[in-house]
């Protein structure tokens, strides 16, 4: 049976996931796209080929449902739905912080609700999407959900529970790294080298030292060693991170992330 799928409030992690699904073979004419402004929904028709509609009318075609709006556009965007959205639709939220209860509260009783984290890394088919079930989601909701989002990279299903921190981690992960490049990159300038240069040669480290990360099977630990040579560069520099509490700053980092996850939970921002 053919599913139709549609996006609902496809700004950047929702365009993300859409050329990812037409990208894994998901044909246009089977996505639905939702936006709040009619230049965006011409957009998406002219990049994608796909169709936009009003939310109401994406309730009552598709059969399963990605909201990606804001947390804080969540509560309007669900009073919208709930008098269109049949219990036997799949409705999948994106949204960080808001929980699969928020959403089955708001909509006909009964209808499977599935929670997931992904990152903007599913432009690129190595995303990481988190994935949770809510009360009324059986198995093959989850799997259904596991076959869209892993079509753009890695699924890993966890208690809802572990939701916050998984955004944390790996949801808002990619800025971390942006964020880490973007300082070593000015370190380079500092140094000496070209903007353009500094920026190659840090990039270039990044994507080889995750791909190790990823393909040696060594723990992280045993990687920074090989790199550290006894009074050589490499530990000069892990001294002046110690010393300014790099480590103790990004677990202050993520533990804030997980707690702001959590206080977009009431939907109000
Ligand atoms: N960006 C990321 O890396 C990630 C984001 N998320 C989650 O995805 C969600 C979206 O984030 P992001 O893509 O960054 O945000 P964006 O603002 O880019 O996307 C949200 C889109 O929803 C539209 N919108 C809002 N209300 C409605 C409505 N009622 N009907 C139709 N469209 C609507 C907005 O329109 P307008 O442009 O007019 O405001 C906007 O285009 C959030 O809940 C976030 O927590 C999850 C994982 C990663
Ligand atoms: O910053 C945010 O709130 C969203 C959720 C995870 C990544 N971006």
């Amino acid at each position: 049976m053919t599913q139709t799928v549609a996006v609902l409030g496809t700004g950047k992690i929702g365009e993300a996931l859409l050329s990812g699904m037409i990208r894994a073979g998901w044909r246009s004419a089977d996505l639905l796209v939702t936006t709040r402004r009619s230049d965006r929904a011409e957009e998406l028709r002219n990049r994608y080929g796909v169709e936009p509609v009003t939310n109401a009318e994406a309730a009552k075609r598709a059969d399963t449902l990605i909201l990606a709006v804001k947390p804080q556009d969540m509560g309007k965007l669900l009073d919208e739905l709930a008098p269109h959205t049949a219990s036997d639709r799949l409705v999948v939220s994106a949204a960080a912080g808001i929980t699969t209860a928020f959403i089955e509260e708001r909509l006909a009783a009964g209808t499977p609700v599935v929670r997931v984290m992904p990152n903007t890394p599913v432009l690129v088919d190595e995303g990481m999407s988190v994935i949770s079930a809510g009360s009324h989601a059986t198995p093959a909701h989850v799997a259904h959900t596991e076959e869209i989002f892993g079509g753009v990279g890695k699924t890993l299903r966890v208690p809802e529970s572990q939701q916050d921190a998984a955004t944390a981690l790996s949801g808002s992960g990619p800025a971390y790294f942006y964020f880490l490049v973007e300082a070593m990159t000015d370190a380079g300038i500092l140094l000496g080298l070209p903007r353009a240069q500094a920026h190659d040669l840090i990039v270039q480290a990044a994507i080889g030292a995750a791909v190790m990360l990823r393909d040696s099977g060594e723990h992280p630990v045993k990687l920074r060693e090989a790199v550290t040579s006894p009074a050589g560069t490499t530990i000069s520099a892990i001294r002046e991170l110690e010393n300014h509490g790099v480590r103790a700053a990004l677990i202050a980092a993520l533990e804030a992330a997980r707690d702001r996850s959590r206080a977009l939970a009431s939907g109000n921002g």
